[in-house]
């Protein structure tokens, strides 16, 4: 991170304990430090089960940390917050109202002017490329378009925050890589903070500005790799670029050795 860039996430030293079902506690996150900038794209890649999605819900405010501290820009996260957007795997999309309707439903549902509201929502329509689709239901609309209109949902209320957990791993090899380049230039346009949550490694160099490597759970930071490829990018484009095939390689020699850990794991407790 550029040291005149103020921080705008920042978790110290946090822990985070769950509840099993059979009574104990489980550890989810352990000791977990990490920084992110004011308009930094952040992809976290990790194991299954190492947290990520933890750590997503602890700085949307959805979950508390047993220990440490969450800040946004300074101030300890007590509660949702509605300058902090939420993008999830399965579309968040309401099936009983049109692509227009959903767009516009959360600045309504805070009292904005249904005129205005209804003006900002087809403006994002037409930057997600849904112009002259206002009318649709989501059960009319390809994956791909629904995961836009979720994207115009976000992005409407344009947040300082934007914390994506896998947004696109339900959608085809060709989609997911025209999305994201979709993605990097909607960031372009109000380049919010963003932690990207992904178990593809390729996806997310090509789109971070930093990869954080999280260890088996529980997790914590293994490491954190500046990604020095040049912007504007197209995600289909620069996996072929020498630095990319470099980033990569010592990107996964970090990440493979906790993904065998965790593999382990799961199969010795399968087999016990
Ligand atoms: N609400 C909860 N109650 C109990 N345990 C939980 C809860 N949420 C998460 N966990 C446990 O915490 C650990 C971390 O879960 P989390 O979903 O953050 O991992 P992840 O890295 O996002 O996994 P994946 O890559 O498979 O999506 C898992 O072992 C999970 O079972």
């Amino acid at each position: 991170m550029d040291t005149s860039t103020p921080t705008a996430i920042r978790l110290r030293n946090v822990t985070k304990r769950f509840a099993t079902p059979s009574g104990r506690m489980y550890t989810a996150l352990a000791d977990l430090d990490l920084e992110i900038g004011a308009g930094e794209f952040c992809a976290v890649v990790g194991p299954t089960g190492c947290g990520k999605s933890t750590t997503l819900t602890l700085v949307s405010g959805l979950e508390r940390a047993s220990t440490g501290q969450v800040l946004v820009d300074g101030g300890e996260v007590t509660g949702i917050d509605p300058k902090v957007g939420f993008v999830f795997q399965n579309d968040a999309v309401l099936p009983w109202k049109t692509v227009l309707g959903n767009v516009s439903a959360g600045p309504l549902w805070r009292g904005g002017d249904k005129r205005d509201v209804r003006d900002r929502a087809r403006d994002w329509l037409r930057r997600v490329g849904l112009s002259g689709f206002e009318g649709h239901y989501p059960h009319q609309l390809s994956g791909g378009m629904r995961k836009r209109v979720a994207l115009a949902q976000s992005l409407i209320n344009e947040p300082g925050i934007l914390l994506m957990d896998e947004p696109f791993s339900a959608l085809d090899v060709q989609t997911r890589s025209i999305m994201s380049d979709e993605l990097l230039q909607l960031w372009q346009l109000t380049r919010p903070t963003v932690i990207f949550v992904t178990h593809d490694l390729e996806e997310a160099i090509a789109l971070a500005d930093k990869v954080v490597v999280l260890t088996a759970g529980p997790g914590r930071v293994k490491a954190v790799y500046d990604i020095d490829l040049p912007r504007p990018r197209t995600v289909q484009e620069i996996r072929f670029q020498p630095r990319f095939v470099e980033l990569y390689r010592q990107i996964w020699t970090s990440l493979r050795d906790e993904v065998q850990l965790a593999y382990a794991r799961t199969t010795t407790q399968a087999a016990s």
